[in-house]
């Protein structure tokens, strides 16, 4: 069930109709349903409760505090990839036992403020990472808690950007390295191994590659276990797709009962990362059409969201859809390609949309509740929307939008030059 529904023409979230939303607090806008966020953390919650398990949301998919504030009030984890996600998570009143730290790069600092805080699990992605925490925790008389995330090979089958567990992507350490990583990891003495960990991309419409991967995953840590190496977890990472357009994602029932079976009688937990699964759905971005510009080539509508607030269509010629919050009746519809104001061609949210637009309307771009606003920057000088979140028929405002006096806080003139 989705928590964006038309109501006698009105598109609401929740209880609240979207243009209301809109006229207060201005455009560009994200509007986020908590229900929604609730439903799907709790659909992955469920669907693993036949084993012990723990479903680490992965805060970089939509990390406003709030949003991390209501997953951690029902028991979520968090898949963090940096301090400062490691910063909301706390913030957002979050079990660090709870967190698993991914990413390439981890900085000393990173280390020694998730030794600190005494996250649940880093799940170190190269040797020089794995060296550099041992020493680092020794230094503190701490142990960590590691697990290897193994880049297995497969194909997930998605966009290139967003592949991340074939051997040419930079994630993780391939099954050769990780046998000898575990081997001598097991005799450092900062290190404490409890499990292995993979993720092989996002937007995942098919179980194949999950099933793919766990089974060159399971083999290793078979060989590991007969060489005295136990593991407690195994985190099967995130990347479960959703709906743009017409694709048949998987619902976490299904997927979890297609994985499953591989994990029976081990006395493994498992351990997820959803990220646009939880979020995804969760979440639309309001504008405005701003006017109407007719080319020999070419109907535009120029909206107030651009790349700098939606990068998805830019980055990865991402289909969105986009709809109108008022539905019009009569009015009859023209081909339309929706257009930001920045300055690049590759600013556009919709290409060739059958709409019946006017100066002045107001749009949802659907399923924005994932890699929306976080990916968005401050390009052209623009401040960066507003966040709401629908709670039923109550609005709260998580995020004021950027103004110009935020945008140019950290910025200084030259000092004049004496003499
Ligand atoms: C390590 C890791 N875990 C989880 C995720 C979340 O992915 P998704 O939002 O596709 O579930 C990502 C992003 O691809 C990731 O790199
Ligand atoms: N930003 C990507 C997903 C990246 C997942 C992180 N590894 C998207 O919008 O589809």
């Amino acid at each position: 069930m989705t928590h964006f529904e038309y109501q006698n023409g009105e598109l609401y979230a929740e209880n609240v109709p979207l243009s209301s939303i809109a006229e207060q607090h201005g455009t560009p806008t994200y509007v986020y349903s908590r229900a929604a966020l609730e439903q799907q953390y709790r659909a992955f919650d469920e669907a693993l409760a036949s084993i012990p398990h723990q479903v680490c949301y992965a805060v970089k998919a939509n990390s406003n505090v709030a949003v991390l504030q209501v997953l951690a009030r029902l028991g979520s984890g968090f898949d963090i990839v940096s301090a400062g996600e490691l910063r909301r998570v706390l913030k957002a009143g979050g079990d660090p036992t709870k967190v698993v730290f991914s990413g390439v790069g981890k900085t000393a600092d990173e280390l020694r403020f998730a030794l600190d805080t005494g996250i649940g699990c880093f799940n170190v992605e190269s040797e020089a990472e794995l060296r550099q925490l041992d020493t680092i925790a020794r230094s503190l008389g701490k142990r960590a808690d590691i697990a290897l995330r193994v880049n297995p090979d497969v194909d997930a089958k998605t966009h290139p950007y967003i592949s991340t567990g074939l051997k040419q992507n930079k994630f993780g350490v391939d099954l050769v390295t990780a046998e000898r990583l575990y081997r001598e990891a097991a005799n450092m003495g900062g290190l404490r191994i409890v499990g292995i960990a993979s993720h092989i991309g996002s937007q995942l419409l098919d179980v194949a590659p999950y099933l793919d991967a766990l089974d060159r995953v399971l083999a290793l840590v078979d060989k590991l276990e007969k060489a005295g190496i136990e593991f407690e977890h195994i985190d099967v990472g995130g990347g479960l797709g959703v709906r743009y357009r017409d694709e048949q994602p998987l619902e976490p029932a299904s997927w979890a009962a297609a994985i499953l079976p591989k994990l029976a009688g081990r006395g493994l937990a498992v351990h997820t990362e959803p990220g646009r699964a939880i979020a995804g759905a969760a979440g639309v971005l309001l504008t405005r059409v701003e006017l109407l510009k007719q080319t020999e080539e070419k109907n535009f509508a120029v909206i107030d969201a651009a790349m700098n607030d939606l990068l998805r269509p830019a980055l990865y010629q991402a289909w969105m859809d986009i709809v109108p919050l008022r539905e019009k009746s009569g009015a009859k519809p023209l081909n339309y390609d929706l257009v930001g104001p920045v300055c690049e061609s590759g600013d556009w949210i919709g290409k060739e949309r059958e709409l019946a637009l006017e100066a002045g309307d107001l749009l949802a771009v659907k399923t924005a509740g994932a890699y929306g606003f976080v990916m968005s920057s401050n390009y052209n000088t623009r401040g960066r929307a507003a966040e709401i979140m629908v709670d039923g028929d109550r609005v709260h405002l998580i995020r004021t939008r950027e103004s110009f006096d935020d945008l140019i806080r950290n910025e200084r003139l030259l000092e004049r030059r004496h003499g």
